[in-house]
C-alpha cells in the first residue's frame, strides 16, 4: 500500500491528498493553473502503482488533445509496458468504444456514426418526407436539429426547449399559445428524423451517449458487466458536463470510483447545456462523495492573476475564488489599443519576431487567443507573409473536408450498405451523375437483399462508363476491406484523377497533401467501421504537414517550433509564456448578442477568464480604438447605461494594466513651425 507521503515531492500537500484519496467519489474544485491536469496524471499513476489494471482506469476529457496529453504524461511517468492499455478519451469517443467493445450489450455495433453535415442531410430528408408539417413550422432543418440536440443534452422538455431557444425564455400567454401551436409539428419532424436515422443504421453524436446511458441506467446486467471492466473513472473539466453526461455518469456511481476535477469559473459550454452550478450540487447528487479544493496557482505571475481575479470579482456571481501566485510578482499585463485588425496583426507579428530574434523565445512560447477562428484570418495572412510558423486549434476538422468525405463515402458504403447519405455522395462524385440519378441508383441498392448487397457489381445498377467508374472505386476499396490502410491507398489511386479534376482550383495547394495523411491516420484503426466512426468523432491524428490539418487538433509535440492560434474554447488546458488575447473590445466581451441576458454575459466573462489565465509571464490584450470610442460616446449619451457588464474592461483599475498603442507605421511628418495664411489664387489662365 502506498500512502500519500510517498507521492512525488513535485506535488503540494493538497494535491497529494487528492491523489491518494481513499473514499468512494471525489470532486476536486480547483482554480485555473492550480494543477488539475497534473493532479489527474498523479492520480492515474498512483492508482497504477497501487496495483489497479490500467485498462480498468478510464480518463474522460472534453477534447482528444487533453486526453492524449494526460495519457502520454502517465505513460512517461511509469515505465511498465502494461501502461499502454490506459485509455483516455472524450465522452463521445468512449461511448463509441463501449458500443464496439460490447456489441451484444448495446446492440449498435453495425451502426455508422454520422457527423453534423450528415445529420443535416437526414433532417432535410425528414423534412421532405413530412413536407406539409415542415411547411407549417417556418423553421430551418438546422434549427430542428439544434432543438433536438439541446433538449437531449439538457434533458428538458420540448415546451421549455422551444421557449428557451425560439422565444427568448418569454412565458406570456401569447408565447405559450405559439409554443403549443408549434409543438406537434416539431415533435413529428424530430420523430421522422429519428426513424430515418434508425432505418439507415446511423447514430448521431448524441445517440452515442444515449445508447450507453439508457442501457446502463435501465439494465442491471449491463452495470454488472461494466463493473468488471472499470475500477476508476477520472473526469477532467467537470464543470462542463451537461445533464446528458450526468445521466451517463450516474450509473457509474455504483459501478466504480469517480474522481472529478473542475472549476466553476471556467465553465464555458452552457450552449451545449452545461451548467456550472452542477459542480456546486455535486455532493447532493453523488452519494458517498467528498469535495477538496486547490487554490495555489503555479502558472501565472501575481499581476496576471490580479487582473483575472478582478474580472471575477466584478461579476454578480460569487465564485468565491481568489488565486494567489506561487511564482510571485512579474510584469504588468498590457492593453494595446489598435486602429484596425492589420495594425493588430502587425503589432503581434513584430512583437513575436523581435522576441524571437533577440534569442530569448521560441515560437511555441506564444499563444494567441480569439473568440472565433474567423477573426484571426488577417493575423494568419500577416504570419504567412512574415513567415511565422503557426498552428491553429478550433475550426473545421480534417475529416469534414469535402475531398476527404468523397473518398470516405466509398469506405462507408462498404462498411454499412444501408448508409444512404454515403451512397448519394459516392454516386454524385462521379462526373455525369446528378442528385436525381444518384437518389434513384441509391434506391435500387436499397432494394437488394441484405445478404447480396456486399461486394455487389455496380455496373448492374449504373449503365455506361459511369457504372464502370463506380465499380472501379467500389472494388478498389472492397477488395481491401480487411486492411484500412490498403483500402485507402488503392481507392485513392483509383480516384486521384477525378478528385484532382473536381478540386482543380486548389488541388495542389490545399488538398492533395491530405491523402497521405489520411493513410497515416488509418494506421490507428483495425477495421473500416472503427476508422469511420472513431475517425469522424476524433481526427486528432499524430501527423502534421497537411493544409487541411491546420484546422484540426493535432498533437503539437509532433510539430516543429510554431506559434499557436486558438479559439478560447479550444484553449482549455493550454498555457504559454506569452499570451495575446485578441479584440477584448466592447460588443465582443461581452458579445453584442449576449447583452441583456445575464447568463450569457456571465458565460462570456468566464470565456475571458479562461483566456487571461492561460498566460504565464506576459499577458497582452488587444482592443479596437474605434469600438472603445463608440462605446464611450454611447454611454455618455445614454447615462442610464452604467452597468459594468456592458463592457468587461470598463472600470479596470489603472494599476492592473499598462495601456499602449502600436507605433505608427508611416514616418512622422514635420510641419513648418509658423502657421501661414492660405495662399489660393484661381489657378487658371482665363485668356
Ligand atoms: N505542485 C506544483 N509545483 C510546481 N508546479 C506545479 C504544481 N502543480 C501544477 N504546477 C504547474 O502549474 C501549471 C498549471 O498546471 P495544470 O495545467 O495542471 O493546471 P490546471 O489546473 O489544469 O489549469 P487550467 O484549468 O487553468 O488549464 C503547469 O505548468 C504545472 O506544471
Amino acid at each position: 500500500m502506498i500512502d500519500k507521503n510517498t507521492i512525488s515531492e513535485s506535488y503540494n500537500e493538497k494535491q497529494r491528498e487528492a491523489i491518494a484519496f481513499s473514499g468512494k467519489h471525489l470532486l476536486l474544485l480547483a482554480g485555473a493553473g492550480t494543477g488539475k491536469t497534473k493532479t489527474i496524471v498523479g492520480r492515474a499513476e498512483y492508482l497504477i502503482n497501487q496495483g489497479y489494471r490500467p485498462e480498468k482506469i478510464q480518463i474522460l476529457t472534453f477534447t482528444k488533445r487533453a486526453a492524449s496529453e494526460i495519457v502520454e504524461r502517465v505513460k512517461a511517468g511509469i515505465s511498465d509496458q502494461d501502461v499502454r492499455s490506459l485509455n483516455g478519451s472524450t465522452f463521445h469517443s468512449w461511448c463509441n468504444q463501449l458500443i464496439i467493445k460490447f456489441p451484444n450489450l448495446f446492440g449498435a455495433a453495425n451502426y455508422t456514426v454520422i457527423d453534423p453535415d450528415d445529420q443535416l442531410s437526414i433532417m432535410k430528408m425528414a423534412c421532405g418526407a413530412a413536407s406539409e408539417d415542415y411547411g407549417k413550422t417556418r423553421l430551418k432543418p438546422q434549427q430542428l436539429l439544434d432543438l433536438f440536440s439541446f433538449a437531449r443534452n439538457t434533458r428538458i422538455n420540448l415546451t421549455e426547449t422551444l421557449r428557451k431557444l425560439l422565444f427568448k425564455g418569454k412565458d406570456d400567454l401569447q408565447t405559450t399559445e405559439d409554443i403549443n401551436a408549434l409543438k406537434p409539428q416539431v415533435e413529428l419532424l424530430i420523430k421522422e428524423y429519428q426513424s430515418q436515422k434508425l432505418r439507415q443504421q446511423y447514430l448521431d453524436y448524441d445517440d452515442l451517449l444515449l445508447v450507453v446511458a439508457n442501457r446502463l441506467n435501465k439494465d442491471a446486467e449491463a452495470r454488472e458487466i461494466l463493473a468488471k471492466a472499470y475500477d476508476h473513472i477520472l473526469i477532467d473539466e467537470m464543470q462542463d458536463t451537461n445533464p446528458l453526461q450526468w445521466y451517463l455518469l450516474k450509473p457509474f456511481e455504483n459501478i466504480c470510483h469517480l474522481f472529478c476535477v473542475g472549476d466553476d469559473a471556467q465553465s464555458i459550454y452552457s450552449f451545449r447545456g452545461a451548467d456550472f452550478k452542477n459542480v456546486h450540487l455535486f455532493q447532493e447528487r453523488v452519494a458517498n462523495s467528498e469535495i477538496k479544493v486547490l487554490d495555489k496557482n503555479y502558472r501565472s505571475t501575481q499581476e496576471i492573476l490580479d487582473l483575472s481575479n478582478w474580472l471575477l470579482e466584478t461579476s454578480p456571481i460569487n465564485y468565491n475564488k481568489r488565486l494567489t501566485a506561487s511564482r510571485g510578482a512579474g510584469k504588468q499585463p498590457t492593453i494595446v489599443n489598435v486602429a484596425n485588425q492589420f495594425e493588430e496583426a502587425n503589432y503581434i507579428a513584430n512583437h513575436i519576431l523581435e522576441s524571437f530574434s533577440e534569442g530569448g523565445n521560441s515560437f511555441t512560447d506564444f499563444l494567441i487567443l480569439s473568440r472565433s477562428q474567423y477573426y484571426t484570418r488577417p493575423l494568419q495572412a500577416v504570419f504567412l507573409q512574415k513567415k511565422i510558423p503557426y498552428q491553429t486549434f478550433g475550426g473545421r476538422k480534417f475529416l469534414e473536408a469535402a475531398h476527404i468525405k468523397d473518398l470516405v463515402s466509398v469506405l462507408r458504403v462498404i462498411n454499412n450498405p444501408m448508409d444512404e447519405i454515403a451512397w448519394i455522395r459516392f454516386f454524385t462524385f462521379i462526373h455525369g451523375i446528378g442528385a436525381v440519378r444518384a437518389t434513384s441508383y441509391m434506391s435500387e441498392v436499397m432494394r437488394i437483399e441484405p445478404e447480396n448487397v456486399h461486394g455487389l457489381d455496380l455496373t448492374s445498377i449504373i449503365p455506361g462508363k459511369e457504372g464502370i467508374k463506380a465499380k472501379s472505386y467500389y472494388d478498389a476499396a472492397y477488395q481491401n476491406r480487411g486492411n484500412v490502410k490498403m483500402a485507402i491507398k488503392d481507392l485513392y489511386k483509383t480516384m486521384e484523377f477525378d478528385l484532382a479534376m473536381k478540386y482543380s482550383k486548389d488541388w495542389y495547394e490545399k488538398r492533395k497533401g491530405d491523402f497521405p495523411v489520411l493513410e497515416i491516420l488509418s494506421e490507428n484503426y483495425a477495421t473500416l467501421g472503427e476508422f469511420i466512426s472513431e475517425g469522424i468523432l476524433d481526427n486528432s491524428a499524430n501527423v502534421a504537414g497537411s493544409n487541411t490539418l491546420g484546422g484540426s487538433k493535432i498533437n503539437t509535440a509532433e510539430l516543429k517550433d510554431h506559434v499557436t492560434i486558438s479559439t478560447v474554447h479550444s484553449a482549455k488546458g493550454l498555457e504559454a509564456d506569452v499570451c495575446f488575447v485578441l479584440n477584448v473590445s466592447p460588443k465582443t466581451y461581452p458579445s453584442a448578442y449576449s447583452l441583456g441576458n445575464i447568463e450569457e454575459v456571465e458565460e462570456d466573462r468566464r470565456v475571458l477568464y479562461v483566456a487571461l489565465t492561460r498566460a504565464k509571464n506576459d499577458l497582452i490584450i488587444t482592443r479596437s480604438k474605434e469600438s472603445i470610442n463608440a462605446y464611450h460616446h454611447q454611454t455618455d449619451k445614454d447615462e442610464d447605461d452604467t452597468s459594468d457588464s456592458a463592457y468587461f474592461l470598463e472600470g479596470l483599475p489603472e494599476h492592473l494594466a499598462l495601456q499602449t498603442s502600436p507605433k505608427s507605421f508611416t514616418a512622422p511628418v514635420t510641419d513648418a513651425k509658423k502657421a501661414n495664411t492660405i495662399d489660393l489664387d484661381l489657378g487658371m489662365d482665363f485668356s
